[in-house]
């Protein structure tokens, strides 16, 4: 498990800011879904926590500890499509994903630690109920096989931090509704922390432990790129009560161009 600290992050493509001083803390175990209008910079946030994109000013720590630049075996990711590798088996898909984590070098394992890799896929192949699957190949799977493909894969790792970039947004509504079925028990039962960018807001509150919501709160219309994406609302679901923690601040007014006397 692993508490997750954005500080003052700020992320830029060239004169284009996308991300704005993002603070967030993400605790161990949580569950939390990111929305937000499209191009606000949700899949950038991701990916910066899967270490493919770096902030332009601020950090990301992980249990203290400044994030590893490159994605690692603490963090798995499924995307909404072309996760998996197509040219392997739904068994061999899985147990690559434990030899990129136990031997990161070489992606191979041999002998005993081979045969314990073998044996932890078929657990999870099974557990995402693909077990009468397992050798087939991706493009023999619907979208929603694949995609708890994906999810094994993603899982063989072990990973501290499951990242999901609308992991389902390519699927119909049943398969979806059986797809988080079985990723809420999996992800209780397994303890880790969860970041999902979604567009779907039911998907968004039924999953979620928490629900952030990105978005622009200025605009120059002289020069869009001038400013980026905040946090506009962070609600906690875990909070009894009525009334949700906003995290959203009013701009202030704009003031008149002249002044009336
Ligand atoms: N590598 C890059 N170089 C330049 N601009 C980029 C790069 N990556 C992202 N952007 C820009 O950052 C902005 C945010 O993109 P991002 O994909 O993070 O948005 P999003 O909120 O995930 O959108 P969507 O919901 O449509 O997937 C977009 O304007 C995009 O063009």
């Amino acid at each position: 498990m692993s508490a997750i600290s954005v500080r003052n992050v700020w992320v830029e493509f060239g004169d284009q800011v996308v991300i704005e001083n993002l603070n967030l803390e993400i605790a161990s175990g949580s569950f939390v879904s990111v929305v937000g209008p499209s191009g606000c910079g949700k899949s950038t946030f991701l990916r910066m926590v899967l270490g493919q994109d770096r902030p332009t000013r601020g950090a990301l720590l992980l249990d203290g500890r400044p994030l590893r630049d490159e994605p690692d075996a603490d963090r798995g990711v499924v995307f909404q499509r072309y996760s998996v590798f197509p040219h392997m088996t739904v068994l061999a898909n899985v147990v690559a994903g434990y030899e990129f984590a136990q031997s990161p070098l070489l992606g191979r394992l041999f002998g005993r630690a081979k045969r314990q890799a073998v044996e932890k896929a078929e657990e999870l192949i099974e557990a995402v109920g693909l077990a009468a699957h397992r050798h087939k190949y991706p493009l023999a799977l619907s979208g929603g096989m694949q995609q708890r493909l994906a999810i094994a894969q993603a899982l063989a790792k072990d990973p501290k931090i499951l990242l999901l970039d609308e992991p389902f947004g390519a699927l119909d509504p049943g398969t979806r509704a059986q797809m988080h079925a079985l990723l809420k028990p999996l992800w209780a039962r397994l303890g880790m922390t969860v970041i999902m960018v979604t567009h779907d807001l039911r998907e968004a509150f039924g999953l979620g432990t928490r629900v952030v919501a990105f978005d622009k709160v200025r605009h120059d219309p002289q020069a869009p790129g001038r400013f980026g994406a905040r946090v506009t609302y962070d609600l906690d679901l875990t909070r009894e009560g009525p009334v949700p923690v906003l995290g959203f601040q009013k701009p202030p007014a704009p003031q008149p161009l002249v002044a009336s006397d």
